[in-house]
């Protein structure tokens, strides 16, 4: 089966890189099956994307990157080049609600994520058996109102034995402490459900039921200290009105929330989202 090297950029935006990095790529005989790029005019930043068929460089990857690192140093270049092979190691969380866990779950073991999940870690004993049913181990990590530190060094060291290179909060009711967020910047993905900015916080659907909204949704975005207001990765909405009820409005916001929380990562997982302040550029 085909894998790729993938070649990931942001610099100061300026004529002549899209020249530079694919003729770099065709000196080394490469094959360049997918191409993005955006050009930021407002910030003045350029962002791009390359797949490269591994198997036309005659090259490993880890001798491309030190054959590309003038190219860079030219360019004022931050960039990543991977081997598509490598599989990204995922650790979910969950508290009680149960449906963006098993659907992720479901859509691992269909292959529609291309990782390795390697653990459930959650502050509720409930989703162990869903969990280990899948063979993944399951960490019940109960999270003490007053000693929350204690708990959340318990987190951290699951995570770093897992040897993570993504946590998902999959409806995982716990504000992450500051540490935590900045120890694994940009590697925490949240499914919060509602469209943000609107109903930040606890209980978005019956916060939305009482302002009478005509459109729920859900939103998947990077964790940060700040709750619920990290770069937006994916967003979509449903349509609801003056008949629904809010039981109504979480059982259409659950769709929404899978869906949206299975492309975020997706797309992470691909490499397809760039953060750019506390913004993000989506090569979908
Ligand atoms: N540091 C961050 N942590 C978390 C974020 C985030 O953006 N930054 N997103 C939340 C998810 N979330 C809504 O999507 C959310 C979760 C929990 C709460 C909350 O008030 N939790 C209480 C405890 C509630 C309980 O015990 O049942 C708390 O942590 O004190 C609000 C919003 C995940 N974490």
């Amino acid at each position: 089966m085909s894998h790729y090297y993938r070649l990931v950029v942001s610099c100061p935006d300026r004529v002549g890189i899209v020249a530079r990095v694919s003729s770099f790529i065709a000196k080394q005989g490469g094959s360049i099956t997918e191409a993005s790029q955006h050009s930021d005019l407002e910030t003045g930043c350029f962002f791009m994307r390359y797949e490269i068929l591994a198997d036309s460089v005659g090259m490993s990857v880890e001798a491309l990157r030190a054959a590309f690192e003038p190219v860079a140093i030219e360019f004022d270049m931050q960039w990543s080049l991977v081997d598509t092979q490598q599989r990204r190691r995922v650790v979910l969380m969950v508290s009680r609600e149960s449906h963006c866990l098993v659907d992720l779950l479901y859509r691992w073991q269909a292959g529609e994520l291309d990782c390795d999940i390697v653990g459930v870690i959650s502050n509720h004993d409930d989703m162990r058996s869903l969990t280990e049913w899948y063979g993944i181990p399951y960490h019940y990590v109960p999270v003490d109102p007053d000693n929350k530190q204690v708990s959340f060094a318990k987190v951290q060291a699951e995570i770093d034995s897992a040897r993570a290179d993504c946590v998902v909060l999959a409806r995982y009711m716990q504000i992450l402490p500051p540490d935590l967020c900045a120890l694994y910047a940009g590697r925490v993905i949240n499914i919060h459900h509602s469209f943000l900015p609107s109903f930040a916080g606890a209980k978005p659907y019956h916060q939305a039921y009482q302002r009478g909204v005509k459109l729920i949704g859900a939103t998947c975005h990077y964790v940060t200290e700040e709750l619920d207001a990290g770069p937006i990765i994916e967003q979509d909405i449903h349509r609801v009105s003056h008949c629904h009820t809010p039981t109504d409005l979480v059982r259409f916001g659950r769709d929404v929330e899978k869906a949206v929380l299975a492309r975020g990562l997706r797309w992470h997982l691909e490499d397809r989202v760039l953060v750019h302040g506390n913004k993000t550029v989506v090569f979908s």
